[in-house]
């Protein structure tokens, strides 16, 4: 997150860190949980890794440096990626992690909202969003120790397509940004939420997904509209 700061234990119960083990292990990708065994996040992070074992989720953590040989984990079961998932500039960049066991909801581990399918036109109506992740502060940086969060505000498509002329802006995405920059989603955030609250609920508005650059003037994120795939969601978690 560029432009961001420090969250808190527990401002975030819904955020997690997925990692990957392979010769090492490392952060890879944010995620959100949606439900006791699910996890949502981009088909981005899952390529060339759809085999289970190879990652951990990590709940209820703030700071990366908590995570040792010793901190538990959720094992993942199963990946489902979105079947018209290609790239993540031409969308459909979400994916399920099923956990291989019900994590217990806690203080600093939860769901949070699915956007109903009617806010799909109001996206417009969210005015209080944030995006949160332990990704770069600038371009050519490095994974934070300590969550980030930052308030970013929805654009309009019509105004999000004429910054991308070279890229199809459709309605399964949703950007946000702001025309001055400063403040955006960058390398490492992806798959975590966008997140807006709203009448005292926070619904899971995007999916981190891409971007020109990180926080470039007239460049805003480019966020998987959630809103567009909960009927998806609801059939493949039930
Ligand atoms: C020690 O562990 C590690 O170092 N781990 C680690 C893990 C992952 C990565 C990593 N992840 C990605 C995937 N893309 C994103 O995360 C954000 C894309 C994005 C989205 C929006 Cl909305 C706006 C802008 C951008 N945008 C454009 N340019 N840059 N960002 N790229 C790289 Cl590199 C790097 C290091």
């Amino acid at each position: 997150v560029v432009g961001g700061t420090n969250s808190t234990l527990g401002e975030w119960p819904w955020q997690v860190s997925l990692h990957v083990k392979l010769s090492v292990q490392k952060h890879h990708c944010g995620g959100s949980i949606i439900g006791d065994r699910w996890i949502l996040t981009a088909a981005h992070c899952t390529e060339d890794l759809l085999i289970p074992d190879v990652w951990r989720v990590y709940t209820g953590i703030l700071k990366q440096s908590e995570i040792n040989e010793d901190t538990p984990f959720f094992k993942v079961q199963e990946i489902i990626v979105h079947p018209e998932y290609e790239v993540s500039e031409e969308g459909y960049d979400i994916a399920l992690m099923k956990l291989d066991r019900p994590m217990n909801f806690s203080d600093l581990q939860q769901p949070l909202c699915l956007p109903t399918n009617e806010d799909t036109k109001e996206n417009t109506g969210y005015t209080n969003c944030w995006v949160t992740g332990w990704g770069y502060t600038t371009e050519r940086g490095q994974i934070q120790d300590v969550l980030q969060k930052v308030n970013i505000p929805l654009i309009a498509n019509a105004e999000c397509q004429l910054r991308y002329r070279d890229f199809r802006i459709h309605n399964k995405m949703v950007c946000a940004g702001y025309s001055e920059g400063g403040k955006d989603a960058c390398k490492g955030d992806s798959g975590g939420p966008l997140q807006c609250k709203h009448k005292k609920a926070w619904y899971l508005v995007g999916i981190t997904s891409w971007g020109e650059g990180c926080a470039r003037p007239e460049h805003p994120g480019v966020y998987t509209n959630v809103a567009e795939f909960v009927e998806w969601i609801l059939e493949k978690t039930s």
